[in-house]
């Protein structure tokens, strides 16, 4: 897969530092093409809030991410939550990251989460995706080889009550 033009991920409003989050990014915005996306994504996560957590949710209002995580350098994003102070981040409720690249061609790269205080690892098989609230400590541990792509959005909607 073709993932030009990157950018390096960033910490929000703490610029790069690559210790912390070692991936470069590609951000997939709303277009015709890539529509059908957003479009699968957003039945899919309405489906499971209406199960497992009932938020208030508007819409994606920011671009999905392709995000790679490359061995020769262990990628990695250390432990943070998604839903930040920032004006981007802050309104975030629903994250969502859908493992695309096959388990076997990788190794390291697992997405672990820590909702409740005991640490749960995402299953990394093709295609799962793994949705969770954005205000969910969650963290990508280093990819020791291989490199591992992940497809990350986020629903916004209006602030807790
Ligand atoms: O790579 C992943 O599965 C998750 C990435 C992530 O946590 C993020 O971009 O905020
Ligand atoms: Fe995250």
């Amino acid at each position: 897969m073709d993932l030009s033009p990157t950018e390096s991920g960033n910490l929000s409003g703490f610029g790069t530092v690559r210790s912390i989050r070692a991936c470069d990014i590609l951000w997939l915005d709303d277009q015709p093409e890539t529509s059908w996306i957003f479009e699968r994504l957003a039945r899919l996560l309405s489906s499971i809030n209406q199960q497992s957590f009932g938020f208030r949710l508007d819409s994606f209002q920011e671009g999905a991410q392709l995000i790679r995580y490359d061995g020769s350098e262990l990628g990695t994003y250390d432990w943070h939550a998604d839903r930040g102070r920032a004006p981007a981040t802050r309104t975030r409720k629903l994250s969502v990251s859908v493992q695309i690249t096959p388990e076997a061609e990788y190794q390291g790269g697992r997405l672990e989460l820590n909702g409740e205080g005991t640490m749960i690892e995402a299953p990394a098989s093709l295609g799962t995706a793994i949705v969770f609230p954005s205000f969910v400590l969650h963290r990508v541990t280093p990819v020791t080889a291989g490199r591992r792509i992940a497809l990350v959005a986020w629903l916004h909607g209006p602030a807790f009550s």
